[in-house]
């Protein structure tokens, strides 16, 4: 099996005999067995067979599963096809294989019946339809009234007028130019230093995320330049990047990247790495690059400043999806990886997700097994798990891409529905000694992924540890022994096989989810490109910020005085006039505390209403602004 599939063509023979032959019924109790019917795989679950319903609102505008009590009480009984033959059919008849990029999906392990597959042809035919004319450039963010439109990144004919193709053609041109003069030294840092050897890349979420994932799947040992990320607003985390850098600094090309241009925690790692510039008395601008929406705070930054370049974020581009936009592309061909085979693999992959027929479209497989598992309604977690090292972050990139994407309270329709799917996961088998444990024998709330990589190491360089068994061996043996001993306990599992990490199945797999993403939000009826809930949390930190500097203030003023007036929690607040924000204040105080910035005149921050505080200096110039 294994010298099988590790060639382009794979074509796992039919099963000669179809077991005995039992009708199920469907939407009701019926047991395991396989129905002799030419067109159609019945694969039967001991278990009450879900409806397939949408999540309804009810008076209240409050999602509740049409089918909650049935479906929901029937999951812990569930009790998958355990007689082999019958599952090695189901594992032929659904097994998707796509030749060119050498991937497979299976999803045999998933138990979706016949029935689920036919009641929810109508809504695949739906969402298919939707993704056609997103493809097309219809405002498929509705809330933002924008175009959805990374499909077009890889296929910039597809985009609806030579515009939007001529922005996408001309960006990639002067990313490939600009790398290549990079590389070469044909652009290098202020003199007297030769080249660049260094990115420094500054960003959050959908402009981290994907750079990560990418460098770590595919950068070479020694890449001409390689990459560090300032991806938080934690100081020591960004001292940590800078001291790492050390002298280096000055042949480090600092990325900027932020779609909006204004999130708070990347101007702040920019400002901080401006500093770093400073003290080691290098120009900043020099060595910066900008990649951000035309117009944006960042970009009249970079503009005003004269840095280095600027590269354009496209507004009708999500950072979620912006692997395939400057975003990912620069840095990664800053490394010497071929984004030309990204963008192969990812155009390759989308083609094969534009048939309609379900069956041969491997986004649809996803959802829909996404669905079957989770009821539509994220009622279980989707745990990915990578067999391979270098895959290592790819969990982390699918976490915002589909919690960011499906984790919304309303539906297009208004009603309140609290969608979504929880994912999380780091790499097999290493996992297999932290959680698979719970996985196995512990709550069922999850389906499994599984990423199964078929080249263990380039060729030439394997050898059998022990007779007959090489190290990679044990690797492919441990992802099939969890995938059966998950199975056997009744946990679900789908797996995505690739025939190697490289630029083009890795712009396949991010094709691959981006697709999947988006028919799974069309079948349960939501917005997958905006992220309301985000800025609820942003704005709560700017309140946060606000009190502090009133806070500030009082303390201030009362520091200022001779002597100086030490105030309790309850006088601050007054002086505040904010006496609900008090536990608000005490942890501004203590934080300030911790970092030398106030002093704790009396108690201690174990017993808040004990503490009196002040000031450590008075700020005369502040007190009189
Ligand atoms: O690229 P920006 O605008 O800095 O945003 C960073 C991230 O912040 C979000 O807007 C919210 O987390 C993400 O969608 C985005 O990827």
């Amino acid at each position: 099996m294994a010298s099988s599939l590790s060639g382009i063509c794979f074509n796992p023979p039919k099963p000669t005999q179809n077991p005995p032959s039992q009708t199920p019924s469907p939407f009701q109790k019926f047991n395991l067995s396989f129905q002799n019917k030419p067109a159609t795989t019945r694969f039967s679950v001991q278990a009450v067979a879900r409806e397939v319903q949408p999540p309804i609102a009810n008076s209240n505008n409050d999602a509740v599963p049409k089918s909650s009590s049935s479906s929901l009480s029937s999951k812990s009984a569930v009790s998958l096809e355990k007689d082999q033959r019958a599952l090695w059919k189901r594992y032929v008849d659904w097994m998707y294989q796509h030749k060119e990029l050498g991937l497979y999906l299976d999803i045999s392990r998933v138990a979706f019946t016949d029935e689920f597959v036919e009641e929810m042809e109508p809504r695949m035919q739906k969402a298919f339809k939707d993704m056609q004319e997103l493809e097309k450039g219809a405002i498929a963010n509705p809330d933002e009234g924008r175009m959805v439109g990374h499909y077009w990144l890889r296929s910039p004919k597809l985009a609806p007028n030579s515009f939007l193709r001529l922005q996408i053609e001309n960006t990639l041109e002067a990313v490939f130019q600009f790398a290549n003069d990079v590389i070469s030294g044909k652009i290098k840092p202020p003199a007297p230093a030769e080249r660049f050897t260094q990115i420094l890349s500054v960003g959050i979420g959908g402009s981290a995320l994907g750079p990560q994932f990418v460098a770590e799947a595919l950068a070479p040992d020694n890449p001409p330049l390689k990459i560090r990320f300032i991806d938080n607003t934690d100081p020591a985390g960004i001292d940590h990047q800078i001291a790492q850098l050390g002298p280096e600094l000055a042949t480090t090309l600092v990325i900027v990247i932020s779609k909006s241009g204004g999130t708070p925690e990347t101007r702040n790692g920019l400002l901080e790495v401006q500093k770093a510039f400073r003290e080691a008395g290098l120009e900043f601008a020099k060595q910066g690059v900008a990649i951000t929406q035309e117009n944006s705070l960042l970009d009249n930054t970079a503009r005003i400043e004269g840095w280095l370049a600027r590269f354009p974020m496209f507004d009708w581009v999500g950072g979620r999806t912006s692997e395939m936009s400057a975003v990912g592309l620069l840095p990664a061909a800053l490394q010497g990886i071929d984004i030309k085979e990204m963008l192969a693999g990812a155009a390759l992959m989308d083609e094969a997700n534009r048939t309609t027929v379900v069956k041969n479209n491997p986004a649809a497989l996803l959802a829909l097994c996404w669905y079957w598992a989770t009821d539509g309604i994220g009622s279980k977690d989707m745990v990915v798990l990578p067999y391979k090292d270098s895959l290592l972050l790819f969990s982390r990139y699918l976490q915002q891409l589909v919690m960011e994407s499906l984790g919304k309270e309303f539906d297009l329709d208004g009603n309140r529905v609290n969608q979504g799917i929880s994912v999380y996961g780091n790499k097999g088998s290493t996992d297999q000694h932290a959680y698979i444990q719970q996985l196995r024998e512990g709550v069922h709330n999850f389906f499994v992924t599984f990423i199964e990589v078929l080249r263990d190491r380039p060729p030439g360089h394997d050898w059998e540890l022990e007779p007959g068994v090489t190290c990679g061996d044990y690797l492919f043996g441990m992802l099939h022994g969890t995938r059966s001993a998950l199975y056997a306990n009744d946990r679900e599992s789908i797996s995505v096989t690739v025939q190697e990490v490289t630029p083009r199945s890795v712009g396949a797999l991010v094709a691959l989810y981006e697709r999947a993403v988006g028919i799974y939000a069309s079948l349960v009826n939501i917005n997958a490109y905006h992220q309301p809930g985000v800025e609820a949390g942003k704005k709560a930190a700017g309140e946060v910020l606000a009190l502090q500097k009133r806070v500030l203030a009082v303390l201030n003023e009362a520091s200022c005085k001779e002597p100086v007036e030490p105030l309790t929690l309850e006088e601050v607040a007054d002086r505040c006039h904010a006496s609900e924000d008090i536990e608000m204040i005490f942890k501004i105080i203590a934080h300030m505390a911790a970092n030398d910035r106030a002093i704790i005149a009396e108690g201690s921050c174990g017993s808040p209403r004990s503490i009196k505080v002040f000031l450590g200096e008075c700020n005369v110039d502040e007190l009189y602004a």
